[in-house]
């Protein structure tokens, strides 16, 4: 479970300082998917920050199964929007990263390397380097990182903008497929209302400046099969944009 007990963000010294999030409350069961949608500059990487344990200087309470965010001790995957991959390492080599960097790849590892490989689809691709990838092929690379770490909380900026649309509901699919086998807790800020509705099990709304929680929508069309192109699917979204809009305006 992740626990979100009115976190408030400053960025700077007084009489400088910044307030980038207010009064943010929220928890996610253990296993769930969190999209936060919100305007820019409402807090959302702010918040990725805190739960990453990259900034530490806030005011509240942020805990994984009730322990305060220590990066050392909880396994913390992070996706960020250039997927993070070490240009000189190959693709087993960028995967394995995360498990060896927390100092334990063991024999098990290897083996849920070659199921992560077959499952992303990246068999064969084990030995090219991320400047012989497409941003697809990268992403998956860095999504099967993420998932061979067993994180206790996987965090996602943006994770697919930087692909074309067709790509992106790709691997959004694939996402979802590598989740449902090993569900962990995650958390995605993304611009894209379908993205949203697609992998959020719960769908936040960030709004203002400082950025404030405005909305909480349990999602009844996650993990539906076939979502994608039935009415509710279209109707949610439609919700959300036309919610999306007042937001913004205010
Ligand atoms: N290191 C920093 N120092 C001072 N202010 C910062 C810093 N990082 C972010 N901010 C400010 O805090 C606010 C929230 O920033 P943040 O990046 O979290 O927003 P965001 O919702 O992720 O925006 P976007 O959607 O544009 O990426 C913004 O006004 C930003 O200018």
């Amino acid at each position: 479970m992740i626990t979100i007990k009115n976190l408030s963000v400053s960025y700077g010294l007084a009489p400088e300082q910044y307030e980038a999030l207010r009064h943010i409350s929220l928890e996610l069961a253990g296993g769930e998917t969190c999209a936060i949608v919100g305007p820019s500059g409402c807090g959302k990487s702010t918040l990725l920050r805190v739960l990453a344990g990259i900034i530490t200087d806030f005011s509240g309470a942020v805990a994984i199964n009730g322990q305060p965010i220590t990066p050392h001790q909880q396994r913390i995957g992070f996706i960020p929007q250039n997927y993070g991959l070490l240009p000189w390492k190959n693709v087993a080599q960028n995967i394995l990263l995360g498990v060896k960097i927390k100092s334990r790849q063991a024999a098990d590892d290897t083996e849920a390397l070659s199921v992560l490989l077959q499952q992303l689809g990246l068999k064969g691709l084990e030995n090219r380097y991320p400047g012989e990838l497409s941003g697809g092929q990268q992403q998956r690379v860095a999504l099967a990182r993420s998932f061979l770490l067993k994180p206790d909380l996987l965090l996602m900026d943006e994770p697919f903008s930087a692909l074309d649309a067709i790509t992106r509901e790709e691997i959004q699919a694939v996402f979802l497929n590598a989740w449902r086998q090993r569900p962990v807790s995650t958390v995605l800020v993304t611009h894209h209302v379908e993205e949203a509705v697609y992998l959020g099990r719960k769908i936040v709304i960030l709004t203002g400046r400082p950025g404030f929680l405005n909305t909480v929508i349990e999602n009844p069309l996650f993990g539906v099969s076939d979502i994608r192109s039935s009415r509710d699917f279209f109707q949610l979204c439609l919700e959300l944009r036309k919610k999306l809009k007042e937001e913004w305006t205010l």
